[in-house]
């Protein structure tokens, strides 16, 4: 998928929302637990729901990994369906990866042919070598951690060299050319809106993946506001928000209420840049 497509699905939806599917064992309604496999049970029942308020899933492999092979099944269950009943939805496997050039090749190799996901986060700082395997294949994209939303970010991200320049900011003007805005995006987390005026300075034309609004207290208004370009450019996600709004056995219509909710905020962003009606 194109940057340009990316933003034909954001107008048609009326939403740049990316769910993430933090799929927790330990949180999904107990109910589902005596199911064979609750963890793809669960998945199927909040996409179905929510499909139709969002552009994007994230899958974050830690939660499938930590399962052992039952998760790496569910994983691979979940983007097949996906991508077989919601072919316009763009899958991000939240992997954080990146190491020497053959063992990026690998992480590759995973994510975008043995899962067919249309993009990986990986993180920056093992350099060009490490990312160069992931942008090899076409159509396909990196998404590179620059400014992350936990605490964290200020121990190593914000932290400036002698004449003044940040950590990401470096990251952000090293990478920007190691691929076009159409192959690359950039993790920047919903609570670093300080800084999304400088980002956009750096890279007004790549799509920004923003976590951290809901559970880690970004503000999405503020975040359509600030970090948006003039092609939307943002993909904002939002997990436990959402797939935890109720452990009923109607959970997935409380994740659609709460999915339907974040997006009339962005509609009502998408219409003041007059991009629908
Ligand atoms: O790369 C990410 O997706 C990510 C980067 C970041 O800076 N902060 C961050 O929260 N995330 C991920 O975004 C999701 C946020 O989840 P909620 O806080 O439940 O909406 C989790 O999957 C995190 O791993």
């Amino acid at each position: 998928m194109t940057a340009n497509q990316l933003f034909k699905n954001i107008c048609r939806k009326k939403s740049f929302l990316c769910i993430g599917l933090d799929t927790d064992i330990k949180k999904i309604p107990k109910h589902l637990l005596s199911e064979k496999k609750p963890i793809f049970e669960f998945n199927k029942a909040i996409v179905d729901a929510t499909a139709d308020f969002c552009v994007a899933y994230k899958l974050n492999i830690a939660f499938y990994e930590s399962l052992g092979v039952e998760g790496w099944q569910a994983l691979e269950e979940t983007v097949d369906y996906i991508r077989h009943h919601y072919p316009d939805q763009f899958l991000i496997a939240d992997a954080k990866r990146g190491d020497i050039g053959n063992t990026s090749e690998m992480y590759a190799h995973t994510f975008f042919e043995q899962f067919n996901f249309d993009a990986v986060t990986v993180a920056p700082y093992m350099g060009e070598d490490s990312v160069s395997p992931f942008l090899k294949y076409p159509d396909k994209w990196v998404i590179l951690l620059a400014l992350t939303s936990n605490k964290g970010a200020f121990d190593f991200q914000l932290t400036e060299d002698a004449n003044g320049e940040k950590l990401f900011e470096k990251v952000l003007h090293r990478s920007m050319n190691w691929a076009t805005s159409d192959r690359m995006m950039y993790v920047v987390g919903a609570t670093k809106e300080a800084y999304f005026e400088k980002i956009r300075e750096i890279v007004p034309n790549h799509f920004l993946l923003i976590p951290g609004v809901g559970a880690q207290g970004g503000d999405l208004e503020k975040v359509g506001e600030l970090a948006i370009n003039d092609q939307c450019g943002i993909l904002v996600n939002s997990s436990r928000q959402i797939l935890y709004a109720s452990d009923s056995n109607l959970f997935y219509k409380a994740a659609a209420f709460e999915a339907q909710k974040i997006q009339q905020v962005m509609y009502a962003v998408l219409l003041k840049h007059g991009w629908v009606s």
